[in-house]
């Protein structure tokens, strides 16, 4: 095992700076670069890409469609690797890790929330989320995770009886359950009606404040950034800008 996340079984509200970079960094990434060879043509999906997260920070990825956001997150998922380049996660060395240790580090380290929440048909809310923490080796008491996406009431509903909202919420309690280092989350909003979609980034901040995790969210959807505690935009495979939100607007004013 790989000690990516020793934090203790029970929800922990802790003190934490306001400011990023007053946190301790969580990873760093220095000069990503990805390339995928089509043929004659050369496709640049990453372009020296050099940004830290910080411990408990929100941060929004924002790009438009192609821009090299879900590269970049496949990455720091440790479920693809860079052309050239470093990331570092604690200080270790994502990008030289065996086979085995990515493995060890998607398992424990890396929750995922996706735009199409991935749920297995044939199990209950419930069970999705156990099964996620059957595998790994720090999971949260998992009623109390149910509890805080509010899913008590629909635990043991499958996910043809749940509303697209309410099966995000499994998908968000089976990435929070495994008590990982990080919650990456991939437009996690774009298969719900806006007011829903309000009601997941609120979960999201909510998980973020609650657990102290940090959280990344990638999406095209400009309006979102006003919630990050800084913004980090991307195009062409470039990072063009990266901002710090004095003020996060709470996902509740946001409107798109
Ligand atoms: N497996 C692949 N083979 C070849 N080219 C790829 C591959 N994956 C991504 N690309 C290219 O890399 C570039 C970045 O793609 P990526 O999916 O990271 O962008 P994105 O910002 O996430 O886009 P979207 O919002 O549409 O998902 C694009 O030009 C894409 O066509």
């Amino acid at each position: 095992m790989f000690g990516f996340n020793q934090a203790p079984k029970q929800a922990a509200t802790k003190e934490i700076p306001a400011q990023p970079g007053q946190r301790p960094v969580l990873i760093r990434s220095e000069n990503l670069n990805k390339t995928y060879q089509m043929g004659e043509v050369e496709v640049r999906a990453l372009k020296n890409a050099t940004f830290d997260l910080y411990e408990g920070e929100f941060v929004v990825i924002l790009g438009p469609s192609g821009s090299g956001k879900s590269t970049l997150l496949n990455i720091l998922g440790g479920m693809d690797t860079p052309t050239s380049g470093q990331v570092y996660v604690q200080e270790k060395e994502l990008t030289s890790f065996s086979d085995r240790q990515l493995t060890q580090y998607r398992r424990n380290g890396v929750g995922f929330v996706f735009q199409f929440y991935n749920l297995m048909a044939n199990l209950t809310a419930r069970e999705n989320v156990e099964l996620a923490t059957e595998i790994c080796t720090t999971s949260l008491n998992l009623d109390e995770v149910m509890g805080k996406v509010g899913l008590s009431e629909r635990a043991d509903h499958f996910p043809s009886q749940l509303s697209g909202g309410e099966q995000q919420r499994v998908a968000i309690a089976r990435a929070v359950a495994k008590n990982p280092l990080l919650l990456l989350c991939d437009e996690p909003t774009g298969a719900l009606d806006f007011e829903t979609g309000i009601r997941i980034l609120e979960l999201l901040k909510e998980v973020n404040l609650t657990y102290n995790k940090t959280v990344v969210i990638i999406t095209h959807n400009t309006p979102v950034g006003a919630m990050g505690d800084r913004v980090i935009r991307m195009r062409s495979g470039e990072i063009t800008d990266i901002t710090v939100n004095e003020n996060p607007v709470p996902p509740e004013r946001i409107e798109w």
